[in-house]
């Protein structure tokens, strides 16, 4: 295989991080994607993105991972951000009961703008604030299973499983692309056309990235 089919094969996922307003969806990313905490951090307002490169069988993965505000008055248009992704954080605090019962609501929302086929992982965050947890981890893990999801309590604070968490939904990505569509040519050119649009498009405003199998709404 030649060069050039080597760069045919690299991946770009686009990853949504949804939840709550202040439930750390912004810290879990700029843990993950910097190895950085701020205790201080504002709502987010809008749309920010941050890309990571994971190797995964010897492969490299581009990780597109959206965050955007928790409160709806800040929000940018929903299906622009749902548009394309491939993978899901659900993202609860596990010392704020209302933001576990928003979960389901969440599901809604992402499951009406993008297939079922997209991974999705439940995240409880804050799992340092032990001594006023409002949600068990088994209440987390039965929600996760009623709905089909991974499971993971993080902490952005302390760095727990928050690479883990990313990694996980970035590798059943992988799995789901792997199976149904690398030997795809149309999925190929896709890719190769995805990888300009990105290339021109570095200031964080919408990507016209899109994954053929789902979120075309
Ligand atoms: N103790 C603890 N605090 C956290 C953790 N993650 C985030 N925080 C704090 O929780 C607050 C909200 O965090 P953000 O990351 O801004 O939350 P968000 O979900 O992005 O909020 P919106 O932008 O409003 O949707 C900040 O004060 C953070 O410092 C964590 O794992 N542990």
């Amino acid at each position: 295989m030649g060069k050039e089919d080597d760069r045919g094969e690299e991946y770009l996922f686009k990853i949504v991080l949804i939840g709550d307003s202040a439930v750390g969806k912004s810290n879990l990313l700029s843990r993950f994607s910097r190895d950085e905490f701020d205790t201080n951090s504002k709502a987010t307002i809008g749309v920010e993105f941050q890309t990571q490169l994971v190797e995964i069988e010897g492969k490299e993965v581009k990780a597109q991972i959206w965050d955007t505000a928790g409160q709806e008055r800040f929000r940018a248009v929903t299906s622009a951000y749902y548009r394309g992704a491939f993978g899901a954080l659900i993202v609860y605090d596990i010392t704020r009961g209302d933001t576990f019962e928003s979960v389901k609501r969440w599901l809604q929302e992402l499951n009406t703008h993008c297939d079922t086929a997209v991974a999705q992982m439940l995240v409880g965050n804050k799992c340092d604030l032990e001594d006023i947890r409002a949600v068990s981890v088994e209440e987390g893990k039965a929600l996760a299973e009623e709905e089909g999801l991974f499971f993971m309590e993080t902490s952005a604070l302390d760095a727990t499983n928050v690479d883990k968490a990313f990694e996980i939904v970035i590798r059943e990505i992988f799995n789901n692309v792997s199976r149904k569509l690398l030997n795809s040519d149309a999925y190929k050119a896709e890719l190769s056309v995805n990888r300009v649009s990105l290339v021109n498009n570095q200031d964080g405003s919408e990507s016209s990235w899109r994954n053929p199998s789902c979120c075309s709404r």
